[in-house]
């Protein structure tokens, strides 16, 4: 690939605040075209990293490009060919869904000829256009957020940046929310886009995990889930507590972690462990629904390879 095929480049990018490192020398290079996933807990530093690239907050050091532009001595010419959908996205209550667009749509200067169209692509493909006159107020929190996105796309982006979108989304939404980001792949923008929402870094071409500013892996999320140090033993119950306490500290298990169904265990000798934790969960007569090995998801990996950066501490 040409230097020209990445939209997005970081090098070294580094950022403090008073009493935090929150970006420290983070690179990667994001390709025309792709969408890519930045995860991580809460505080890992997803947010500064995007306010950076969006032009709006300075590196301390490192330098980012993104459109072809230096985001430290151009962001101005940067901001035109970039949409940025920040986790509060400004949208006026008081303002119905059509008025909000087209307060966007001024801002961003996007001719009236064009405007129309796209609102009614987007607002088609968010399942909104029933609501074109309702005030933002009165919609519901997924509706907001829908919004904010099509206020953010009214205009036709090179770089499309989202923080957190589908934040306290519903399913339903969270799957327009996606629908809408690979329509606008095929029309060849680059998405970033930050998620605490794991399921949703499987949809990502490629995903970064940051932990306390720095990123600890970035590939392909087939490539990552290869990489998993160990086995995923799947506990159906559903009362998941009291079994992570009774087989904590079991030989072989590395990380637990509470999920939707259960626990899910990353394991080394899956065969011999799986009959072990099925006899003591029965000899503790705690009810569980079944013990099994299961593929690996990328949940699993960020826990695990958090969990070990924590060990690894003095
Ligand atoms: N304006 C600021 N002033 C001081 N500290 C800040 C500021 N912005 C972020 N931080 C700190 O920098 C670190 C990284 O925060 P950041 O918001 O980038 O993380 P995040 O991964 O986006 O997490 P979240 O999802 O909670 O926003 C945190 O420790 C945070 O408290």
């Amino acid at each position: 690939m040409g230097a020209d095929d990445f939209t997005i480049e970081l090098d070294g990018l580094t950022k403090s605040f008073p009493d935090v490192r929150a970006v420290d020398g983070l690179s990667f290079k994001v390709a025309r075209g792709e969408i890519f996933g930045l995860v991580g807990p809460d505080g890992a530093g997803k947010t500064t990293t995007m306010r950076m690239l969006a032009g709006v907050l300075a590196p301390d050091t490192g330098s980012a490009r993104v459109a072809g532009y230096d985001m430290t001595r151009d962001p101005e010419g940067a901001k035109q060919h970039i949409s940025y959908m920040p986790q509060r996205f400004g949208l006026y209550e008081e303002l119905t869904v059509d008025e909000n667009i087209r307060f966007y749509a001024d801002l961003f200067g996007v001719p009236r000829s064009e405007r129309e169209t796209r609102a009614a692509e987007l607002l088609r493909a968010a399942g909104m256009a029933e609501f074109r006159s309702r005030l933002a107020g009165k919609l519901s929190g997924g509706m907001k957020q829908k919004l904010g996105l099509v206020c953010a796309l009214i205009h036709t982006p090179e770089v499309i940046l989202l923080d957190e979108p589908t934040n306290g989304v519903d399913p339903v939404s969270r799957r327009d929310f996606w629908r809408i980001l690979y329509t606008l792949l095929d029309q060849g923008v680059t998405i970033l886009t930050s998620t605490a929402y794991l399921d949703e870094a499987e949809r990502c071409h490629r995903v970064a995990l940051l932990h306390e500013g720095r990123m600890l892996f970035c590939d392909t999320p087939e490539n990552l889930k290869g990489n998993l140090d160990g086995a995923v033993v799947s506990i159906v119950c559903a009362e998941p507590r009291p079994v992570k306490e009774l087989i904590s500290g079991m030989e072989g298990i590395s990380t637990m972690m509470i999920v939707g169904d259960g626990l899910h265990l990353v394991v080394r000798e899956p065969e011999r462990l799986i009959p072990e934790l099925r006899s003591r969960i029965a000899a503790a007569g705690l009810k569980v629904d079944s013990v099994e090995e299961v593929a690996p998801s990328i949940e699993d990996l960020f826990v695990e390879a958090v969990q070990k950066k924590k060990g690894e501490r003095p």
